[in-house]
């Protein structure tokens, strides 16, 4: 496997793009803070005279065996950028990440879209221009951001361009989530979040959200709690996610290092010290899904430093 990169190897190889799934937000760094999880989006691109696009597993039934599917659409926003066609191929997709739970299914297909594209075309884009196509087609970057860059990226899109600072997990730091067994769409959890705020609101978020990316960048993990603090959009989204507000007032006493809805949820996530063990905070979490009538999975998970990968089948030039 390797990081983004030139094409290397003949124009009609199979290739494939693994893209990560992420966790946007972190609190109260709304649609500016994420990081990336060890659960993957998969395409195996093989160039070909037809289109054809396959999805592939359980987790895509219901999602277009065709040109509208959302991945291929990707593909083609690279070829749009790049001023070129898209060429045909075969494009298989799997996935390991629950598609509209908060963990970023959305922008993994958009990455690996994306990036399956400007492979095809012979890499025209570079990192930055990727990143700046999927954060302009997702309408914020912090999903996208840590889906390319593995780790933990702190972004911003505005009209000159998608600016980022991509920052190593700080040792230690483990993820656990809480993955209920239903479906919030994106864009219904957008729905319900007021146009306007005050300016306390907005003074609290914002020194909220600098405290968290500066605690993060250091490792100072005991802060982590108090930076998490939002008013900006869990609040609002609440009434939709049962149990997150007693996960984010109590998870602290269960040896979290900090809780946050994960993206636009329903998943919660909490932080924890990896040397610490996390039993009890899986029997709290598993409580508050029971207390609440709800099924689902508790998962402890590493951030994965890579994002995305490309890698190429072994061919030899000369074919
Ligand atoms: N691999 C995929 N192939 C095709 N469509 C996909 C794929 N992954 C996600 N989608 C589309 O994205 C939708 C989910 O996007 P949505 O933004 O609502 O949630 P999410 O990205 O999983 O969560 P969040 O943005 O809160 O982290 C799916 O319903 C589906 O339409
Ligand atoms: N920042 C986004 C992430 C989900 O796409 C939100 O919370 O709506």
């Amino acid at each position: 496997m390797t990081q983004v990169s030139p094409a290397q190897t003949p124009g009609n190889a199979t290739f494939t793009v693994r893209a990560p799934a992420s966790s946007a937000n972190l609190g109260p760094g709304f649609d500016s803070l994420g990081l990336s999880l060890p659960l993957y989006t998969t395409l195996r691109v093989t160039p070909q005279e037809a289109t054809e696009v396959v999805p592939l597993g359980p987790g895509l039934q219901g999602t277009p065996a065709d040109e509208s599917n959302y991945v291929y659409q990707a593909m083609w926003l690279a070829a749009r950028r790049a001023g070129r066609p898209l060429p045909p191929a075969r494009v298989e997709i799997e996935t390991e990440v629950p598609l509209a739970r908060g963990l970023g299914s959305s922008a993994a297909a958009l990455i690996a879209g994306i990036v399956a594209g400007n492979e095809l075309l012979g890499c025209p884009l570079d990192p930055a221009a990727v990143l700046d196509v999927a954060a302009r087609e997702e309408g914020h970057p912090d999903n996208v951001a840590p889906a390319l860059f593995g780790g933990i990226v702190v972004a911003t899109l505005d009209k000159l361009g998608t600016h980022y600072v991509r920052l190593d997990p700080p040792a230690h730091l483990g993820v656990t989530v809480l993955v209920p067994d239903f479906e919030l769409s994106t864009s219904k959890a957008r729905a319900v979040l007021p146009r306007e705020y005050s300016r306390a609101d907005a003074v609290h978020a914002l020194s909220h959200a600098a405290l968290l990316a500066a605690a993060l960048s250091v490792g100072r993990l005991d802060l982590l709690r108090h930076a998490m603090q939002d008013y900006i959009h869990q609040v609002w989204r609440a009434p939709l996610v049962p149990g997150l507000s007693d996960i984010l007032e109590s998870a602290h006493e269960y040896g979290a290092l900090g809780a946050a809805l994960s993206g636009a949820g329903p998943t919660v996530l909490c932080f924890h010290d990896t040397r610490e063990p996390t039993g009890q905070l899986h029997t709290y979490l598993h409580s508050v899904m029971a207390r609440n009538g709800l099924t689902g999975q508790v998962m402890d998970l590493p951030i994965d430093p890579a994002g995305t990968l490309v890698e190429r089948a072994q061919v030899a030039w000369a074919e």
